[in-house]
């Protein structure tokens, strides 16, 4: 299982100023560990960097030690990236959508059958597998997007505001369900700006003014 380390790390898009500056964090086996901060604090700029799909201008993001070169080298190192838009294909039904990312991801076909299955079943969308993602509510395309991020049973699993479209109960299911990734071995990263949620996890680094504290004790 993988421990995801960022070290120094400054982070910002092209010549613009820094996001986030000198951060340091690592995110262990086992352990949920959240990112808070207020709208535009950097939580995604920070997910992003620690599934390789944004470059550090300084500073390093590795995975037991190996440094990221890019998003494809995150995924051959079981980096798994649940995104704040969802990321599901629209002509794609949601049994469709976990399936393709299962097999993309070197499944059988029969892996695939059977983990959509389960993962759809988890998020209660059994009733949809079948539907086009354009025919899902916001919560459901929502848990489609998780369905499929948990099919792959990434060592390290970075969540990014996965629960905001939820409802209570969704939210307590979603969360049960991560720290059920958690106790399967995984680091999982979850990004939120829900105090509650964060409060259910292990660790929490808080993002404000580009720069990361740890508010708990
Ligand atoms: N592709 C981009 N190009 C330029 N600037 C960007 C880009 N993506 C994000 N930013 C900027 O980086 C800063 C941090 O954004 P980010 O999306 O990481 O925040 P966030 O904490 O995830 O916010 P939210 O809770 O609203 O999702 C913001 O000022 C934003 O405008």
């Amino acid at each position: 299982m993988g421990t995801l380390t960022v070290e120094g790390a400054d982070l910002g898009y092209g010549d613009g100023p820094a996001v986030l500056s000198g951060i340091t964090v690592t995110a262990r086996p086992g352990e949920v560990l959240a990112v808070t901060g207020t709208s535009g604090a950097g939580k995604t700029t920070l997910l992003n960097a620690m599934a390789g799909a944004l470059a550090t201008r300084s500073g390093t993001v590795t995975v037991d030690g190996v440094p990221l070169t890019g998003r494809d080298h995150a995924v051959s190192l079981g980096v798994v990236l649940i995104p704040q838009d969802n990321g599901l294909a629209a002509i794609l039904t949601a049994a469709e959508n976990v399936s393709v990312a299962v097999i993309a991801t070197g499944g059988s076909p029969a892996d695939a059958r059977r983990r959509t299955a389960e993962s759809l079943d988890a998020l209660g969308l059994s009733g949809q597998a079948n539907q086009l993602i354009d025919e899902l509510s916001g919560g459901q395309q929502q848990r489609t997007a998780l369905a499929r991020g948990l099919a792959l049973r990434g060592d390290v699993v970075l969540a990014d505001e996965v629960t905001s479209e939820l409802d209570a109960a969704n939210r307590q299911r979603v969360l049960d369900l991560l720290r059920a990734e958690a106790a399967r071995g995984a680091a999982v990263v979850f990004a939120t700006h829900d105090p509650e949620a964060a409060a259910a996890c292990d660790r929490e680094l808080h993002l404000a003014d580009g720069a990361a504290t740890w508010p708990r004790p």
